[in-house]
C-alpha cells in the first residue's frame, strides 16, 4: 500500500471524505487522492516521492510556480515580527495601493481571506447599496460556497453533482435567478420582467469552474450595458482570472469594467486571502464608513500581504504574462496535434495562462451544456494515464488547468510525451 493510500484510509476516520475540500478527493476520477509533502518550481512531490509537474498550481494561486525564493523570504521576513495583530498594517495599505494601480476599475478595495468570504461580502454590499434584494448568477459559475452563491454552481459541487446543496433555504435560493451562461437575451428579459428587484449580476468573466469557457462576443459589455440600463451592480468575480489571464485580469483582457469585482488566489501568493473592491460611491457602503457589514480577525494578514505583496510585484515585470501565455499555447496546441493524430476528439479553451480541456466532437466550448456534455469518461482515463506518466491535471473534468513561470521547456516535453502514451491508449 502506498503512502497516499494509507494517508487516505486514516484520513477518512476522522475528516469527512479524507478532504478539507471536496474536489480533492479523486471521487469523481477514481482512485485515491495524491497526498503531497512538497512543492517546488513547476513540481509537486507525494508522499512516496513521485515527482509530477502541476498543472493544479494549488487551485490557481502559484503563478510563479511553488517555492518561490523571493516569495519565501518575503514569509520568513515577516515571520520575524510575528503572525498577526487583528491591527492596520502598512503591508495592507501597500497591498491596497497596488491592487488600486493595478485594476483601474478599483478605488477602494477591503481585504479578506478566502474567494468566497470576498463573493458573499460583495454580494451584501449590492443589495446593501441597491436596496435590493435578488441578485443573477450563471449556470455553472462557481462563486464559493456561501448559500446565495450555490445554486447552480460549478466547480466541486457540479463534480460532485449537488449544484444546489441541500442546506441552502429555499428562502435564499429564491433570490438567486440563475441564467444560462453567455445567453444575453435572458439577462435583457429577466432584468424586464422583475423590475428593479436585481441588485446585482455575478460573473465568471471567463468561467473557470466550468473547465475555462470563455464569454461570447459582445456578452461582458451586453452585461454592463444591462446593468447600466436596470441599476443593477456589475459584479466580476476575478478570484481565479484575476492577475492570471491578463495583469488588469479579465476586465482588461476585454475592455469592460464593472462596479465591483472579486479577487483571492494570486494576490496571497499561496496563503489564504481574497479582496473585494470597487466604484467609491459603493465601497463607502461599507462598516466602518457606512451601514454594510462585514469583518474579519485574520483580514489582510501579515504573512498573507507578504507573499502576496511579493508575487504580484514578479508578475508585473515586463513580459511576464506574454511568457505564460506563450508557454500555455505551446502546450495546448502540442495536446490538440496529439490528439489529431490519435482521432480523439478533443479541444481545448484558452486565457492566458489558464486553460481547459475538452473530449467533445464540438471545437468551440461556449456554453454549460457544451461543457458539461464532453465525455467524462475518457477524461478520467487521460487522467489516470497522465498521472502514472507523472503529469497532475486537476482531478474533475470541470476545473480548469493553470500554468506557472516555473513551466519550460523540460515540463513542455516531458507533458507532451505523456499526453501522446495517454492519447494513444484511448
Ligand atoms: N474551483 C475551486 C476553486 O476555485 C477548486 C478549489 C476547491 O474547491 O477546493
Amino acid at each position: 500500500m502506498s503512502r497516499s493510500q494509507s494517508l487516505f484510509q486514516r484520513a477518512q476516520q476522522h475528516i469527512p471524505g479524507g478532504v478539507n475540500s471536496p474536489v480533492r478527493a479523486f471521487k469523481s476520477v477514481g482512485g485515491t487522492p495524491l497526498f503531497f509533502k512538497h512543492a517546488e518550481g513547476a513540481y509537486v512531490i507525494d508522499e512516496d516521492d513521485k515527482r509530477y509537474v502541476d498543472y493544479v498550481g494549488s487551485w490557481g494561486p502559484m503563478i510563479l510556480g511553488h517555492s518561490h525564493p523571493q516569495v519565501l523570504a518575503a514569509v520568513r521576513s515577516q515571520l520575524e515580527h510575528g503572525l498577526s495583530y487583528g491591527a492596520p498594517t502598512a503591508l495592507e495599505v501597500e497591498m491596497a495601493d497596488l491592487l488600486c494601480s493595478l485594476v483601474p476599475s478599483l478605488d477602494m478595495v477591503r481585504m479578506v481571506n478566502s474567494g468566497t468570504e470576498a463573493t458573499m461580502s460583495a454580494i451584501r454590499l449590492a443589495r446593501g447599496y441597491t436596496g435590493r434584494d435578488s441578485i443573477i448568477k450563471f449556470e455553472g459559475c462557481y462563486h464559493g460556497h456561501s448559500d446565495s452563491l450555490l445554486v447552480k454552481a460549478g466547480s466541486g459541487a457540479l463534480t460532485f453533482g449537488v449544484p444546489n446543496s441541500p442546506g441552502v433555504p429555499q428562502a435564499f435560493a429564491r433570490h438567486t435567478l440563475t441564467l444560462p451562461f453567455n445567453d444575453l437575451a435572458a439577462v435583457e428579459r429577466t432584468l424586464d420582467e422583475t423590475r428593479e428587484q436585481v441588485a446585482c449580476i455575478i460573473v465568471e468573466p471567463i468561467a473557470g469552474n466550468m473547465n475555462c469557457v470563455p464569454p461570447a462576443p459582445g456578452f461582458l459589455q451586453g452585461l454592463r450595458e444591462a446593468c447600466d440600463k436596470h441599476g443593477v451592480v456589475l459584479i466580476f468575480d476575478e478570484v481565479m482570472t484575476g492577475f492570471r489571464v491578463a495583469l488588469g485580469g479579465a476586465q482588461a483582457l476585454y475592455g469592460v469594467t464593472p462596479d465591483l469585482s472579486t479577487f483571492g488566489k494570486i494576490i496571497g501568493g499561496g496563503m489564504p486571502v481574497g479582496a473585494f473592491g470597487g466604484k467609491r460611491e459603493i465601497m463607502q457602503q461599507i462598516s466602518p464608513l457606512g451601514p454594510v457589514y462585514q469583518a474579519g480577525t485574520l483580514s489582510g494578514n501579515p504573512l498573507a500581504m507578504a507573499a502576496g505583496l511579493a508575487t504580484l510585484r514578479l508578475i508585473t515585470e515586463s513580459g511576464f504574462h506574454q511568457r505564460l501565455t506563450d508557454f500555455t499555447t505551446a502546450l495546448l496546441r502540442g495536446l490538440q496535434a496529439l490528439a489529431d493524430a490519435t482521432g480523439v476528439p478533443f479541444t481545448t479553451t484558452q486565457a492566458g495562462g489558464m486553460f481547459g480541456l475538452f473530449f467533445s466532437e464540438q471545437r468551440e466550448i461556449r456554453s454549460f451544456a457544451d461543457a458539461t456534455g464532453c465525455n467524462l469518461e475518457r477524461f478520467n482515463r487521460f487522467f489516470h494515464q497522465m498521472l502514472q506518466s507523472g503529469v497532475y491535471l486537476a482531478p474533475s473534468a470541470f476545473e480548469a488547468g493553470f500554468t506557472s513561470a516555473a513551466h519550460g521547456d523540460t515540463e513542455l516535453t516531458l507533458t507532451l510525451d505523456a499526453a501522446k502514451q495517454a492519447f494513444a491508449a484511448l
